[in-house]
């Protein structure tokens, strides 16, 4: 098993900078450059482990993903499994997902993915939640017209919460799961996160929903 204490897994990262991105703001703009590809480009902010976008990665080599985390222990777990399946298509960034538009051009993105983001319940911490309105406001911006946010979770408070966000936003929502594992037509291609794993294992039901920015007027 890896050492996962700060300096060993900082290394870890260091010695994979074909994968993590060490100045990601050098791409801003060029992250074709950096896959040697025109694929789409999605991105997952608060990728936590990894599970999800290497699943994705493995399933959809015609797709570019990103791996988005602020915390350094669990993006270098995300990056044993990238390095395990050997993909091509996976990048990594240890950055703030609040400033993503450093790092990425208008519309250079085509898909967000918010997989249980953490639910910041307390009122204070609204401006946390990775569907308050600035972040809504800084996906909009990276990503192509009528992009989309496809986001899961467990949490109920929070699922609710992004549905008003959303709409109060403008945006549209698309389609909306209240019982995610339900679904056997969506079942075949929903890849799984750690933490899906770990609720939907006590039973919990999980949400989804994927919405769409709308052209400005
Ligand atoms: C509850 S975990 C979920 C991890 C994973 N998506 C899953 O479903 O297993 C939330 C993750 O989001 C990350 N996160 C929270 N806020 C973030 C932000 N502003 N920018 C980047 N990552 C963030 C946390 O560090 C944490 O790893």
């Amino acid at each position: 098993m890896r050492v996962r204490n700060r300096k060993g897994a900082g290394e870890m990262l260091a010695e994979n900078a074909h994968i993590v991105v060490e100045n990601p703001a050098d791409f801003k703009g060029r992250w074709s450059e950096r896959f040697g590809n025109d694929h789409p480009i999605h991105i997952e902010v608060g990728c936590g482990k990894g599970a999800f976008i290497t699943g994705m990665a493995a399933l959809h080599p015609e797709i570019n993903y990103i791996a988005i985390d602020m915390q350094l222990s669990v993006l270098s777990y995300a990056l044993d499994k990238a390095i395990e399946a050997d993909l091509p298509n996976v990048q990594m960034m240890l950055v703030d997902g609040a400033a993503l538009s450093e790092y990425f051009a208008d519309g250079e993105i085509d898909q967000v993915y918010l997989n249980f983001s953490d639910p910041w319940p307390k009122g204070r911490h609204e401006k946390r939640r990775l569907t308050y309105k600035s972040f809504l406001a800084t996906y909009e911006k990276i990503l192509r017209p009528e992009g989309e946010i496809h986001f899961k979770t467990d949490n109920r408070g929070l699922f609710e919460y992004s549905l008003v966000s959303l709409a109060n936003y403008g945006m549209e929502l698309k389609k909306v799961w209240l019982d995610l594992h339900q679904d056997e037509e969506f079942a075949p291609q929903n890849v799984m996160t750690e933490y899906e794993q770990k609720f939907s294992q006590k039973g919990q039901v999980i949400y989804r929903l994927e919405a769409k920015f709308l052209p400005k007027k």
